[in-house]
């Protein structure tokens, strides 16, 4: 019988845990774990089906601007959110009014990613503490309102909201995070959680220290 790879599995812990790497020992937030978290996060999403791809799209894209960014020539000025808030706002590189020169800079790019790990830390808190009966598509509606909601159109809020009642019930959704028992999964939640929200913090400070929460 020929040896057979054993296929790796797929953890959110490791995702979440993603995070806690990102922050340097001065508090900054080092680009690259930062869109590794994301990378897993959208794997993670694209196993819950096709009816998510719409939104897998448009965070792969950002992901993606950010790596060119980072792998361009200028790519050590994008080593950390706050050199490339720095250096993009020393050189003119970011549209402050409207989309013009720039569309894709890594401020605005970021700024899109920054809100939805804002959805992203309120949905896991409300699974974190949910019980039982509790309703996935209702903890992501409802942490959607809270947060990104506010920054779509209507079309989008419409299809988002529609792809959120497809999401599997609570014990299937556990399960495919592939953590473990319903305590280990709370348990993991407990964790990552602090490392997610202070990477929130930080990146929200910064874009509030310059004025770059509404970039067009
Ligand atoms: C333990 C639970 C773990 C949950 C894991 C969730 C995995 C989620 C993975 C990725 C989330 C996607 C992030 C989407 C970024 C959206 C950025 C954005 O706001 N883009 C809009 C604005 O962009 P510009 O036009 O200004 O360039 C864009 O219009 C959006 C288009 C697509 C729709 C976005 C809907 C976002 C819903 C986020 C919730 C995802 C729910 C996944 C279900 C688990």
């Amino acid at each position: 019988m020929a040896d057979s790879v054993p296929e790796e599995k797929f953890s959110l812990k490791e995702v979440l845990i993603t995070f806690q790497s990102c922050l340097t020992d001065n508090q900054e937030i080092l680009t690259d774990s930062y869109v590794n978290g994301w990378r897993g996060l959208v794997r993670f999403m694209n196993s819950l089906g096709s009816i998510f791809s719409f939104i897998s799209k448009d965070a792969v894209n950002k992901i993606q601007i950010m790596v060119t960014h980072r792998n361009g020539e200028n790519g050590d000025k994008y080593e950390t959110l706050q050199s490339m808030v720095k250096y993009e706002l020393d050189n003119n590189l970011v549209d402050l009014q409207r989309r013009a020169e720039h569309p894709e800079s890594g401020c605005r790019t970021l700024l899109r990613l920054h809100r939805a790990l804002r959805w992203l830390e309120l949905f896991l808190e409300k699974l974190r503490t949910s019980t039982e009966g509790s309703k996935t598509s209702v903890m992501c509606t409802d942490a959607y309102n809270d947060s990104l909601a506010q920054h779509h159109a209507w079309i989008i809020r419409k299809a988002a909201t529609m792809a959120f009642c497809a999401l599997p019930g609570r014990a299937a959704f556990f399960h495919t995070m592939n953590v473990g028992s319903t305590e280990q999964v709370v348990a993991m939640l407990g964790e990552a959680m602090p490392f997610i929200s202070k990477v929130y913090e930080i990146t929200e400070e910064l874009y509030k220290q310059h004025n770059l929460l509404e970039l067009p």
